[in-house]
């Protein structure tokens, strides 16, 4: 079975810091997961919505850097328009096996239908197998959530694990209180560098915010172009260089970058003391 998450060096490190502000003079391209970064989880994935203020600061941004904004998210892209009235904006569903540039183009990874139907047939039988599992269909890909029922996961994650040698060209992805069955051979990372190819982000020093282990794909790629990897929450080990503690800050950060980027100032010189935004 082939890993869906990069290797990370489990060294002990300090305390990461939070990520500096993005100066006016610089280009930038900001990219963002969606659950646990920009949404608190709740217990049906289905229940989560953005309020009006979150909305609002994300189309300013948008509209503020040209276009070169994309969510990049396990979700489907039709979940993520729904969600966020963002049917214009370049974006990743499904951990980048759907990718929609700015343009409006779009690529999906594609899987024999018979395949297709084998990983939903499996996927289905395993999910009655648990009380209290919740099975989300998306369709390429299912996702089997453990979060009204935590204590199922690692006898779930185990039954999962011998599935999958009977399921050629997946992987089994693994989340927060979540395992899912995707096409192997895309994720965030190689997602993040496409749309870096392509125009509004081509030639921008990228920033990617994530909480969850499929996040870490996109770090490697971030890291690896001089970008700011900033990690949400506080899970260990990741490759990030940045980190802030929640979707509650993720969304004070990106309110203080609209400013910086709009007025061009040290904003940080007027935040409080104590702000886990504030730079030092
Ligand atoms: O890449 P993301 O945007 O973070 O999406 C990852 C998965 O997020 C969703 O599941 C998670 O959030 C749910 C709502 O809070 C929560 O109930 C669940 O336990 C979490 O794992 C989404 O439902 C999945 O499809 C995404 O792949």
């Amino acid at each position: 079975m082939s890993t869906a998450t990069p290797a990370i060096a489990c060294t002990p490190r300090d305390p990461l810091p939070p990520p500096p502000l993005p100066d006016a003079g610089t280009h930038w391209a900001i990219f963002l997961d969606v659950d646990g970064t920009l949404l608190d989880f709740a217990d049906d994935p289905l229940a989560v919505r953005p309020d009006a203020a979150l909305l609002g600061l994300l189309h300013a941004l948008h509209r503020r850097l040209d276009g070169a904004l994309a969510l990049v998210s396990g979700r489907e892209l039709a979940d993520l328009d729904r969600l966020f009235a963002a049917s214009h904006w370049a974006a990743a569903g499904l951990h980048g096996l759907q990718l929609r540039h700015a343009d409006g183009s779009r690529r999906d990874f594609a899987v024999a239908p018979a395949q297709q139907a084998h990983m939903r047939d499996a996927a289905h039988t395993l999910a009655a197998r648990f009380d209290g599992v919740q099975l989300e269909d998306k369709h390429a890909a299912i996702a089997l959530h453990c979060r009204r029922a935590p204590a199922q996961l690692p006898a779930l994650h185990e039954a999962a694990i011998a599935v999958m040698t009977h399921l050629p060209g997946y992987e089994l992805q693994p989340g927060n209180l979540v395992l899912e069955f995707k096409p192997a051979g895309m994720d965030k990372g190689r997602a993040v560098l496409e749309l870096l190819q392509r125009a509004p982000f081509a030639g921008r020093r990228p920033v990617y915010l994530g909480d969850d282990l499929t996040d870490e794909h996109a770090f490697a790629s971030i890291n690896a172009r001089h970008g700011l990897s900033v990690r949400i929450g506080t899970r260990e080990p990741s490759l990030a260089a940045f980190t802030l503690p929640g979707p509650a800050a993720a969304e004070a950060w990106l309110t203080r970058v609209l400013d910086a980027l709009t007025h061009g100032a040290p904003i940080h010189a007027r935040l409080p003391e104590g702000d886990p935004t504030r730079q030092p």
